[in-house]
């Protein structure tokens, strides 16, 4: 395996002098090509800061940020970031088709070439015959997943994705995590996943990176070591899936007994809870 992401050194400071906000501190990490790793880490610690460094949105104070070896310094070409609100990163003047050919526009791509991508990154997102749609003639989820295609129509060398499935209802957070994990397989992608839930950051990745409280830097790096075939229902219910979502609580949580961390747990699915995120109806009632 290659390296696709190359993290080193990454601090970055907003403002200056004695009101200076340290967001992230000292981060290195590498992700490999074909690689899922998803960031969770505690509300304010730093993420969305870490990924707009990584996207080359945001210049770091210091440290670097490499793409298959070349320096970041501004957005690379081929990388496509996926956005939690879709009402706000789609067009509703244009057409589906359009919307996921847009970012297409402004490379030496002809049209028919534009068209064709399109196509097939709505089939590979689910939505074949949905193309001449408006956004807002669609589900929430159907305009992430077209979100999600408009990604993977630029081909890009690392998809980031910022908690990408938090304004979804619970069935379809599954569908889209299923769907994410389904297109990495067969597209071989790169992706990087910022995410607040626990149990999506292990479900969903090949690694789990857990970032400290602000400001953020990294407190483990845990390998998940389940199967690739994963499901919804049998494997958040298997052994591995439960001991490793208490380790990540545990790590979130500065430590702690095993009943502390599954409290922390369990807490952190209230906290998404009321936020009106997507907690399964089950997972809801506090024992
Ligand atoms: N433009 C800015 N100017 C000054 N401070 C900022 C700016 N953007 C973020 N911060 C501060 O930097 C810290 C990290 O913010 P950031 O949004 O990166 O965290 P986060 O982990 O993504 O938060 P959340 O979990 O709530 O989405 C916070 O204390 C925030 O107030």
């Amino acid at each position: 395996m290659s390296t696709m992401l190359e993290v080193s050194g990454l601090s970055h400071r907003y403002g200056s002098g004695p009101k200076a906000h340290t967001a992230v501190n000292d981060l290195s990490f590498t992700v490999e090509a074909g690689q899922l790793a998803s960031i969770v880490g505690p509300s304010g610690c730093g993420k969305s800061t870490l990924l707009r460094c990584v996207a080359g949105l945001t210049p770091p104070t210091e440290g670097t940020v490499s793409l298959h070896g070349d320096r970041v310094n501004g957005v690379p070409d081929d990388l496509a970031v996926v956005f939690q609100d879709y009402s706000r990163s789609l067009f509703p003047w244009l057409s589906v088709q359009k919307n996921v050919e847009f970012p297409l526009r402004w490379r030496q791509i002809s049209r028919a070439e534009r068209r064709s991508r399109a196509a097939e990154a709505l089939e590979q997102v689910g939505l074949s015959g949905v193309g001449g749609k408006f956004p807002w003639q669609l589900s929430g989820g159907m305009q992430q997943r077209v979100s999600i295609a408009r990604a993977l129509a630029s081909r890009p060398a690392l998809l980031l994705m910022d908690e990408p499935f938090a304004s979804v209802d619970a069935q379809t957070r599954f569908e889209l995590e299923d769907l994410t994990r389904r297109v990495q397989r067969e597209q071989g992608s790169t992706i990087l996943v910022v995410t607040h839930d626990i149990d999506e950051s292990v479900y969903l990745s090949d690694r789990v990176l857990v970032l400290s409280k602000s400001p953020a830097s990294i407190v483990a790096d845990l390998p998940v070591g389940l199967p690739t075939a994963r499901d919804q229902i049998t494997t958040r219910e298997s052994a591995e899936f439960v001991t490793l979502r208490s380790e990540v609580a545990r790590l979130l949580h500065g430590g702690g007994t095993p009943e502390a961390a599954t409290a922390a747990s369990d807490a952190a699915e209230w906290e998404l809870a009321e936020r009106g995120s997507n907690v399964p109806e089950g997972s809801k009632t506090r024992s």
